[in-house]
């Protein structure tokens, strides 16, 4: 079956669940009319039935209707989800698709207790609102059509690349609470160009314009860091007295350390503090 004419339940329509419908429909290849988003505060979800999105509090319902199921409620969240829906998930007519934090793919067959059901994760990040999402995908035990179909759906809203499910909870760090983290020195760059004399608007944007050409360059020339940051610093010059200083207070090592705690906190969320 095409992609075009698959439909999908999107339940936990929040952040996440909000952005990826939006960022398929932007594709082109699904229609709002196609996706069903779910939540208990209806409410919030107002304004997608007003834009042709079906929306609903009926998780079994849902699911019943479509042919692609995605997960995107909290880890602590989704055990009461799939309780309710367990009853209707077909074997042979569902694919799971599942961005939780932490939670195994066995986790979720063995909660629904359907053999067989076929299960693929997901990590985007928020950049799936426009469609610049790195999204690691992982489902070792899925067929190579379901597999591809996921792809599809996630490089219509930006990169992807396929990963051994073990490495889900790092990739969860580095992709995706990595958006906070670059963001955060972006912020702190503009802190410092404020004090420096620019007024904190115009520091955001120079800092953040400057941040995605750096970025850019890497992606670009397909080149490491260190070659890119040897062409800014000039011998005896002013980046490399910044940078140094930075370094002698611990700019890599807070990166390091807070990639290797957020995996290691993600890896908790659902086994260690349901
Ligand atoms: N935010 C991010 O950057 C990323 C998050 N993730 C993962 O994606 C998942 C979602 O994250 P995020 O979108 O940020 O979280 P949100 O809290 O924004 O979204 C979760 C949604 O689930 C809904 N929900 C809760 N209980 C139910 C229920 N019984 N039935 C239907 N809907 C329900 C909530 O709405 P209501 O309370 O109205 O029911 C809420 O809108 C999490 O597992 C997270 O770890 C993955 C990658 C990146
Ligand atoms: O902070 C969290 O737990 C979620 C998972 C990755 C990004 N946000």
């Amino acid at each position: 079956m095409n992609s075009e004419l698959k439909r999908v339940a999107i339940l936990g329509g929040g952040n996440m669940g909000i952005a990826l419908a939006k960022g398929m429909v932007a594709s082109g290849k699904y229609a709002p009319a196609a996706i069903t988003l779910t939540r208990r505060n209806l409410q919030a979800l107002e304004s997608l039935e007003k834009e042709g999105y079906q929306i609903t509090s009926d998780n079994a319902r849902a699911v019943e209707e479509a042919d692609i199921i995605i997960l995107s409620m909290l880890p602590q969240q989704l055990d009461f989800v799939l309780d309710t829906v367990a009853d209707k998930i077909d074997v042979q007519r569902h694919l799971v698709i599942s961005i939780v934090t932490g939670v195994m793919v066995s986790d979720i067959i063995e909660r629904v207790g359907k053999m067989g059901l076929q299960v693929i994760r997901a990590m985007p990040n928020t950049a799936i609102a426009i469609r610049e999402s790195m999204t690691c995908i992982a489902g070792n035990k899925a067929s190579q059509e379901n597999l591809s179909l996921v792809k599809e759906i996630f490089e219509a809203v930006g990169d992807t690349v396929e990963i051994e499910e073990e490495l889900m909870t790092s990739a969860t760090a580095l992709c995706a609470c990595g958006i906070a983290f670059f963001l955060r020195s972006i912020r702190a760059a503009t802190q410092g160009g404020t004090e420096i004399g620019f007024h904190a608007a115009d520091a955001l944007r120079m800092a953040a314009q400057t941040a995605k050409g750096a970025a850019s360059l890497l992606l670009h020339f397909q080149s490491h860091p260190e070659s890119e940051i040897d062409k800014v610093t000039s011998p005896k010059g002013c980046t490399i007295a910044g940078l140094n200083e930075m370094e002698h207070n611990g700019f890599s090592s807070a990166l390091i350390k807070g990639i290797r705690t957020s995996s290691q906190k993600a890896e908790q969320l659902y086994h260690k503090e349901k």
